[in-house]
């Protein structure tokens, strides 16, 4: 059962808040769906945004300034969660760990894998709702996202390349598997065994044969990127197999959602393309 929660008219499209009960993460979720203003005889494309640690559907909805160059482009775009929610979900006190930071994986582990099972709930149970809620999808999407949903973006658009048309992410954990986070939750949600963790490595899943392009953009000024945000080891990588990535370093912008809503522009023309 799909329950609405609220809309808003802006730039003449329409931000739509909805609530379901997922059977994946055995919860309730919220997420939020900008539809374009279409004409009858017109098509959407989707384009999914991952957020990052700590954030909800509304961060974006509200800060990222997507919705002109959305409804100029027509393309619909969805805003999950970033985790399952709830008083008797597992969760931790680190803001890094647990509900507001599933990092968009399959848990394996106790005491995760109850209900952290946001690969399946992104790529299967809400892409099947979301769609039944388009019936102008034209069948084409696109995904992107900032920080942990930088990494996201990258971890499921490259596992699912024939799926996905393009990539895009706002400062993005690349190497997760040799960075703190990446560390940290890996072994958390996923144990100790680094054959598994190479499933879900961007370094290694950008070496594959069929790669979308991808368009990142790094701020030299956030706080994150010299500890967590290294882009070293994958755009070597996604050299050595000739993956189309361009790569954005951009002079004092820091980790916020103003660095987003400057750079979201650019990212929906270039997502866009790949979706016309
Ligand atoms: N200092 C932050 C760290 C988390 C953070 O910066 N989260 C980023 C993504 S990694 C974010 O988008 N925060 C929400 C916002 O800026 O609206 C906190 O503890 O809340």
């Amino acid at each position: 059962m799909v329950e609405f929660l609220e809309e808003k008219r802006v730039f003449s499209g329409r931000q739509i808040r909805y609530q379901h009960d997922s059977k994946v993460l055995n919860c309730q979720m919220v997420y939020s769906l900008f539809m374009p203003n279409i004409g009858e005889d017109e098509t959407v494309p989707l384009i999914w945004w991952l957020s990052g640690l700590t954030c909800n559907d509304q961060n974006f909805a509200t800060k990222g300034q997507f919705q002109k160059y959305a409804q100029a482009h027509k393309v619909a775009i969805v805003i999950p969660d970033t985790s399952p929610r709830g008083d008797a979900i597992a969760d931790d006190e680190a803001f890094d760990l647990g509900q507001g930071a599933s990092f968009y994986l399959n848990a394996t582990q106790a005491p995760w894998k109850d209900h952290f099972q946001m690969y399946d709930y992104i790529t299967e149970e809400l892409s099947e709702l979301v769609k039944s809620q388009l019936p102008q999808f034209n069948g084409k999407e696109a995904i992107m996202g900032h920080s942990m949903g930088g990494y996201g973006a990258l971890m499921i658009g490259l596992r699912q390349p024939n799926r996905f048309q393009a990539i895009s992410a706002f400062a993005p954990i690349t190497d997760l598997t040799n960075v703190p986070w990446g560390k940290k939750i890996l072994s958390a949600y996923l144990g100790t065994d680094q054959k598994v963790w190479e499933t879900v490595d961007p370094v290694k899943l950008v070496q594959q044969d069929s790669v979308p392009p991808i368009l990142i953009t790094q701020g030299t000024a956030d706080e994150f990127y010299p500890e967590q945000l290294q882009e070293t080891a994958f755009l070597d990588a996604a050299e050595k197999s000739h993956a189309t990535v361009e790569y954005h370093k951009v002079e004092g912008y820091d980790h916020s959602y103003y660095t987003i809503a400057t750079f979201i522009e650019e990212h929906i023309d270039f997502l866009s393309q790949h979706l016309s």
